[in-house]
């Protein structure tokens, strides 16, 4: 495991850079001056109790949302250019998604490769390459012309992870990817991601399976509105830095809603 390095070199700047980021949503204070950087090449884990703010931090780093105050950058430059660059991708949490939309598995994954074409859209073969790998990679291919309502959970989050991998982004945000997902899926994204994270890509993951965190991840974040705690997996985990945050909510490492 990587050891926790707050700050890159001083020549290349934080794969994700959020700075006292406050959100609010009429007069709810979703987030609260929050400041988090993270280095590329980087698995940095993301926990908090429900209505932390964790969707809204993937949001505000996506650009979907606004902060009412600081600022987001990513690899230098503000969350719309990362997007329009293909720099950034999403894998949302399964509400977010409209999955009677008529788009099968292939299709999904070909959206990640928009950034790599011209306005035309038609795939050209690199496209084509690069979505049949990203497919092969999550295991998917079988399943490659099948509406996306049509797939597990599982299948749909790796569909998801697919368009990440397809669009080569250098920074990927995962929004509980675990969540209803089998074994099988959590273990084939897992390896995705350590194997991403070794060509220097950077991933921020929120999860409620704080068990499986420690063994993937450098680095985790305790949100609560801002950020409580940033360190190494270990020392987030701790029991009573846990019991601190979620109160009676943690169960056998597994944080129970
Ligand atoms: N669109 C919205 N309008 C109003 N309030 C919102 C909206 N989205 C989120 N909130 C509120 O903002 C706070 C943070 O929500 P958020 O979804 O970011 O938390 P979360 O940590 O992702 O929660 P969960 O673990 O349940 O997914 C909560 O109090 C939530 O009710």
């Amino acid at each position: 495991m990587k050891p926790l390095s707050s700050a890159s070199s001083d020549l290349s700047p934080p794969a994700i850079s959020v700075k006292d980021v406050s959100v609010y949503y009429g007069d709810v204070h979703a987030l609260e001056h929050v400041d988090l950087d993270i280095a590329p090449g980087r698995i940095c884990g993301l926990i908090g109790m429900n209505g932390s703010g964790k969707s809204t931090l993937f949001k505000s780093i996506m650009g979907l949302v606004k902060p009412d105050a600081g600022t987001v950058s990513i690899s230098g430059g503000t969350p719309a250019q990362a997007r329009s660059n293909g720099l950034i991708s999403y894998v949302p949490q399964s509400e977010d998604v409209d999955w009677t939309f008529p788009i099968s598995v292939r299709e999904v994954a070909m959206t990640g490769r928009y950034g790599h074409q011209n306005f035309m859209r038609r795939p050209r073969k690199a496209d084509k390459e690069a979505v049949a790998h990203a497919l092969e990679q999550v295991e998917l291919t079988d399943l490659a012309d099948r509406q996306i309502g049509r797939l597990s959970g599982g299948q749909r989050k790796r569909a998801f992870v697919a368009r990440g991998i397809a669009q080569d982004a250098d920074v990927l945000l995962l929004d509980e990817p675990f969540a209803g997902v089998d074994k099988k899926s959590e273990a084939t994204i897992i390896r995705l991601l350590i194997s991403l994270a070794a060509e220097g890509k950077t991933i921020l993951i929120s999860t409620h399976d704080l068990g499986s965190l420690g063994t993937f991840c450098d680095e985790a974040v305790l949100l609560m509105r801002t950020v409580l705690m940033h360190d190494l997996p270990g020392e987030v985990l701790r029991p009573r830095v846990l019991a601190r945050a979620f109160g009676m909510d943690v169960l056998d490492g597994q944080v129970v809603p």
